[in-house]
């Protein structure tokens, strides 16, 4: 048996391998549920508002662009004058303003069309006297732009600041109210805690003896699926690949990538020597599939990557891996060997305790679709080359 006990004939019970649900503590647990459901409130194009901590300061009424109807835009402006563009430094700076996030003012009567291009298509319709006026955003209106980012939405916000006296008004119109404090503190990735849910024994065509592990993070829901090859020996560095989702690339083999390629190959290697691979929801670098969508579309108009996702208001990259680490730590791994390019990667498990022993370099053939993809990786993102390097004492 495993010294995860995951070989047994008969697999154990789910209930008895799940960890209880951390957030015991009855407040923390409700702060939780408000923040799953204000993402949700901005998939469904419905208003949500952030209550700062300082009791002076005005409550913050957003929507997010994306997801805004024309009646709901109209209902908006019955709140409160004048409505605000919150928009990301990214994006900011792809419109040639500074890059830092701020609040854009309105125009009377600002129709949905036009927000939606200052959101993500373009500048064309964009008065700069409104980019010149713009005004840095508080830390309401940078909470309101992290939970669009976790809703996986393009991160632009419509807003109004209303007076508290407005609260009852809000709370009879059932419009969900966040204290800003939580949103931030619950927002910070310190603060991630994953159960582990479910195993199985699933036999893949590579290796047969894997086991599927899930984990689902408390408090947005989303999964991860550990894939165990084989019995593992923590007495030597573990070989782990952590791979953020692509379903372009990973499933349907797609050009625009290396994703699929690497997937497969760290599969073999896997299969061949034992390991981990973490197989993580983070599909299109944590932007997720939409977006990814929509910066494919910006790179067939002549942007690389990097820059197709700035002009969304995304980072370079929005990933990041305390759940990876907390997945390494509930299988009992702390050392490993791990297969990628990718240097944030190392870091971002290095700084959560896991000790990185070697990079085992994970290249792809390049062909004319992923070609310029692959070089922006390399030379943009600081991708590494295919070299094996061993970390240790470093
Ligand atoms: N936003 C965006 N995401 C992309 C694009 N192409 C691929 N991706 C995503 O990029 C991520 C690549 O994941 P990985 O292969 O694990 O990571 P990596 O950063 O390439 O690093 P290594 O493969 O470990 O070297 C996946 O989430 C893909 O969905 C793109 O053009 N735009
Ligand atoms: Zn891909």
């Amino acid at each position: 048996m495993s010294p995860l006990g995951l070989h047994r004939s008969s697999l154990p019970d789910v209930s008895a391998t799940s960890a209880p649900l951390p957030l015991a503590d009855d407040a923390a647990w409700r702060a939780t549920v408000r923040l799953d459901r204000a993402q949700l409130e901005l998939k469904h194009g419905r208003e949500l508002v952030l209550q700062p901590e300082d009791e002076s300061a005005p409550l913050l009424l957003v929507a997010a662009v994306e997801t805004l109807s024309a009646e709901r835009l109209a209902t908006l402006d019955t709140w409160g004058h004048p409505l605000r563009l919150l928009l990301t430094g990214e994006r900011m700076q792809s419109l040639g303003g500074t890059a830092a996030p701020a609040a854009l003012r309105c125009p009377p009567n600002v129709g949905l069309q036009t927000l939606q291009h200052w959101a993500a298509v373009s500048a064309d319709v964009l008065d700069p006297q409104a980019l010149r006026d713009a005004a840095p955003t508080g830390p309401a209106m940078d909470a309101a732009l992290r939970i669009a980012k976790r809703a996986r939405l393009t991160p632009a916000l419509v807003a109004a600041e209303l007076p508290r006296s407005l609260a009852p008004r809000l709370a009879a119109a059932e419009i969900l109210v966040l204290p800003v404090a939580d949103a931030e503190r619950l927002l910070e990735a310190a603060t991630l805690r994953l159960q582990r849910v479910s195993d199985a024994r699933v036999p893949i065509a590579a290796r047969e003896d894997c086991t599927l592990v899930l984990f689902r993070e408390v408090g947005g829901g989303t999964e991860h699926v550990a894939v165990v090859f084989g019995t593992l020996d923590t007495q030597r560095p573990v070989p782990v690949r952590l791979h953020s989702s692509c379903l372009t690339g990973d499933l349907l083999g797609s050009l625009r990538c290396d994703c699929g390629d690497q997937l497969g190959r760290a599969v073999s290697q896997l299969a061949q020597c034992g390991g981990v691979l973490l197989y993580l929801s983070q599909e299109g670098r944590g932007t997720g599939l939409a977006n990814k969508l929509r910066a494919y579309r910006l790179q067939d108009g002549g942007l690389d990557t990097i820059d197709a996702d700035r002009h969304l208001g995304f980072r370079d990259d929005e990933r990041d891996y305390p759940a990876a680490v907390a997945m390494l730590q509930a299988l009992g791994i702390t050392r490993i060997e791990l297969l990628t390019n990718n240097p944030r990667k190392i870091a971002a498990l290095q700084a959560g305790g896991i000790e990185v022993a070697a990079r085992v370099a994970l290249t792809a053939p390049t062909n004319v679709h992923n070609a310029r993809y692959v070089h922006t990786k390399r030379h943009r993102a600081g991708h590494l080359g295919s070299d094996n390097a061993p970390l240790d004492g470093q």
